[in-house]
C-alpha cells in the first residue's frame, strides 16, 4: 500500500470537480480551472470523474487525484444503479489518466451478492496499481469491502441506495460505524454544505472529507440563497 499519500492526505479538504454533459461547466477546461481554484484554496486532492478530466486536471495542478469513470444507462435511476467505474476497464482507464486512487462502487445494489463485491475487489486489486477506495452506503457493505481488501473506504453513497439512512445532513453516525469496525482510512463525502460539518467529520474519526456541489456547482450553491428567501416570503405569507 501507498503509506505515503494515505499520511500525505491525512486530514485534507478534497474537493470534488464534476460536471454532467447537461451542466453549465462541463468540460475538461472547466474542471481543470476548479481544480486550480481548488488549489488556491489550499485542497488537499481533487476528486474527478472521466480519463479526460483528470488528464487536464493532471496537466494544471500537481494534487493527487481521487479518480472514478462514471458509466451512465441511458436512463438513469440515481437509487438503483451502479456507475461508479462499475469494470476493470473504466477503472484502468482513469488510471492510466493519472488517478492516483481509483474510488468503485462497492454497494449491494443491482442484485450483487457479498461474493459479487469480494470478487470485483479482487480483480481491481490484482490488475491496478492504485489504491482502490470502495464507496458505500453501509456499514455492512464497509465491512464486506474492508474484507475484500480495500484500502480506503467512502461514505459515498450514503442516502443513494434503496436501503441506507436519507438525510439532509452528512451521515455522521456511517462515519462513526465504519471507524469502529476497521482502521482503514474512511473519507467521509456526501452533502458537506458548511464547514462545520466537515469539522465534525473528523472529530468523529474521518481521515479526509470530500467537498463537491458546496464547491464547485454554483447553480446548486445560488439554489440554497434562492431557496432561503422562498422560504422567508413563505413565512411572511403566513404571518400576514
Ligand atoms: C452519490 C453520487 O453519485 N455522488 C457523486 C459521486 O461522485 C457526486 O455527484 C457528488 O457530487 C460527490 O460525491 C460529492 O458529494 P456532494 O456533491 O454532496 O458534496
Amino acid at each position: 500500500m501507498n503509506k505515503s499519500l494515505i499520511e500525505q492526505l491525512q486530514g485534507g479538504l478534497v474537493v470534488s470537480c464534476q460536471a454532467f454533459d447537461y451542466e453549465p461547466f462541463y468540460g475538461a477546461d472547466f474542471m481543470a480551472k476548479m481544480a486550480v481554484s481548488a488549489k488556491l484554496g489550499e485542497a488537499a486532492a481533487i476528486r474527478a470523474s472521466w480519463p479526460e478530466n483528470i488528464r487536464a486536471i493532471k496537466k494544471e495542478v500537481d494534487l493527487p487525484v481521487f479518480g472514478i469513470n462514471k458509466i451512465m444507462p441511458k436512463t438513469y435511476d440515481k437509487l438503483r444503479d451502479v456507475i461508479i467505474t462499475p469494470t476493470l476497464e473504466s477503472a484502468r482507464a482513469v488510471a492510466e489518466a493519472g488517478a492516483d486512487i481509483v474510488a468503485v462502487d462497492c454497494t449491494l445494489r443491482q442484485g450483487r451478492t457479498p461474493q459479487a463485491v469480494l470478487d470485483l475487489l479482487q480483480e481491481y486489486k490484482t490488475h491496478l496499481n492504485v489504491l482502490i477506495m470502495a464507496e458505500i452506503s453501509t456499514a455492512e457493505e464497509g465491512e464486506i469491502a474492508a474484507e475484500g481488501g480495500a484500502d480506503i473506504l467512502s461514505t459515498t453513497i450514503a442516502g443513494y441506495t434503496p436501503y441506507s439512512r436519507h438525510l439532509e445532513e452528512p451521515d455522521y453516525q456511517l462515519i462513526e460505524e465504519l471507524c469502529a469496525l476497521t482502521s482503514l482510512p474512511i473519507n467521509a463525502e456526501g452533502r458537506f454544505h458548511h464547514p462545520d460539518q466537515v469539522v465534525k467529520a473528523f472529530q468523529l474519526g474521518a481521515w479526509t472529507v470530500t467537498v463537491g456541489s458546496a464547491i464547485t456547482r454554483p447553480h446548486c450553491i445560488t439554489r440554497e440563497f434562492t431557496q432561503a428567501i422562498a422560504r422567508l416570503k413563505e413565512q411572511e405569507k403566513i404571518t400576514e
